[in-house]
């Protein structure tokens, strides 16, 4: 992993007098959570696997230490822009300080152990809840400035436009709500259910099979619909992919980056919720992968799909033979940091450097799929120009035989032949997705 920006301040637990059991406890989730994220900052593994290796060693956790310590966690990855900042003030504790205005910020329920911070950090984290985030710290820190901008990594700016940093990065740290797709049963009846059952389900208003599970972490095991594979989680953004690709009944695609098969199992949906389910080849260099895209496709009923791995430089498939093909290319996803906040601070700008030319070479290798007539579909959950549109337009100027077309980008309803989804038009991650199509 790439060199982190993030430095954490010292702290040693032990040096600190404690009065209360509250302090007490308040003291062990910070030692707990200043291992977790310098265990993280050393590379050694992303913040969602990292939190689930340190669950299983320590079954110790019930679930309100584990809630507690995973919303902190993801917290700190999410405001660390302006947490570091407060590395300079005058308290002895800037640990426990950045753990106060991270509870702070996001208005968590454990306000004896945020106080508890704060008492121990010497710092004042009353503020307004109404206020937005970034009066909030100021009114508590108001000898510091800060910045929307300073939300997101300094190298990210050069591939975005400055223009939109306040809503990018303010849409990047909000944390997502969790975003699902039914198949082959009633959204609106599922909806219904779940709320019955106490989740905060509603449907979308774009999409008719998508819908929102709210914010809280839910134990998808205990939902018959997940079990039965009738329910999908798949974030909004992503879903566009399978809209913009608009597969016709019985037609044949090949989903040439398939991964775990969301947009697999989409475009398996889509198609045959309009009659006949598409005939799908999924592909992907990691057949680890593909087993638990089968798996999903078993739970789902969808018979539908065969994988076909892509073991070298050759194509897995027949050219020319295809009604669809689909290139969800590996890229930096970025459009994807409110889910992944640390990801901002690991990566850097090689994350997006290194994949334009891959890029390339998996969309042009993979057009060859394509018959005459056929729709060739790009699509990334990166925000940066370099890998989306500039990737398509070296494409499209080196074989002609292709054309761009024009699809209607679902949260604006502007035509477009490139669409940009922008996490802060439908609460949702950020996508890009660009439709071609064989001319010859
Ligand atoms: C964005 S992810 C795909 C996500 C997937 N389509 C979904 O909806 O769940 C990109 C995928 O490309 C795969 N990949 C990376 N390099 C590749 C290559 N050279 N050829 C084919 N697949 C590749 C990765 O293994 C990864 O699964």
């Amino acid at each position: 992993m790439a060199h982190s920006p993030i430095t954490l301040p010292a702290f040693d637990a032990q040096a600190i007098t404690v009065s209360s059991s509250q302090e007490v406890r308040a003291l062990s989730y910070a030692r707990t959570l200043h291992q977790l994220m310098s265990d993280i900052q050393q590379g050694k593994l992303p913040a969602d696997k990292m939190l689930a290796n340190y669950f299983r060693e320590h079954k110790k956790h019930g679930s309100k230490d584990r809630r507690l310590l995973r919303e902190t966690l993801f917290a700190l990855f999410r405001w660390w822009g302006w947490l570091n900042k407060l590395a300079t003030t005058d308290t002895q504790q800037p640990w426990l300080a950045m753990l106060a205005t991270a509870a702070m910020l996001e208005n968590h329920k454990w306000q004896d152990i945020a106080m508890a911070w704060a008492h121990l950090a010497g710092v004042n984290i009353n503020a307004e809840d109404s206020a937005t985030p970034l009066t909030r710290i100021q009114t508590c820190f108001p000898t510091l400035s800060f910045d929307s901008k300073a939300l997101l990594p300094d190298w990210f700016w050069q591939f975005a436009d400055s223009s939109q940093a306040q809503q990018l990065a303010d849409s990047l740290s909000q944390r997502p709500p969790i975003w699902a797709r039914v198949q082959g049963i009633c959204r609106d009846k599922l909806v219904t259910e779940l709320q019955a059952e106490g989740i905060p389900a509603v449907a979308s208003k774009v999409f008719d099979d998508a819908l929102t599970l709210g914010h809280k972490s839910i134990n998808l095991n205990d939902l018959a619909a997940y079990r039965n594979g009738k329910l999908e989680i798949q974030d909004l953004a992503s879903q566009v992919i399978g809209q913009v690709c608009a597969p016709k009944p019985g037609e044949k695609w090949w989903d040439t980056c398939a991964g775990a098969g969301g947009k697999s199992l989409q475009l398996s949906a889509l198609s045959q919720a309009k009659g006949k389910a598409v005939t799908l080849t999924a592909s992907d260099i990691r057949p680890q992968a593909l087993e638990e895209l089968q798996k999903r496709a078993r739970r789902a009923g969808l018979r539908n799909i065969q994988v076909a791995p892509w073991r070298s430089d050759a194509l897995p498939v027949a050219t020319a033979e295809f009604d669809g093909v689909l290139v969800d290319a590996p890229c930096s996803c970025t459009g994807t940091w409110r889910r992944n906040p640390d990801m901002r601070w690991l990566d850097n700008a090689s994350a997006i450097t290194d994949k334009p030319q891959l890029q390339l070479d998996i969309l042009t290798r993979s057009s060859q799929a394509v018959k005459v007539g056929g729709v060739l579909v790009y699509a990334t959950c990166s925000l940066a120009q370099a890998e989306n549109g500039d990737v398509v337009d070296a494409f499209l100027a080196a074989n002609p035989e292709f054309k761009a077309i024009d699809s209607v980008h679902p949260f604006t309803g502007e035509t477009q032949s490139q669409i940009t989804v922008w996490p802060y038009e439908a609460d949702s991650d950020g996508m890009f997705v660009a439709r071609m199509t064989r001319k010859a």
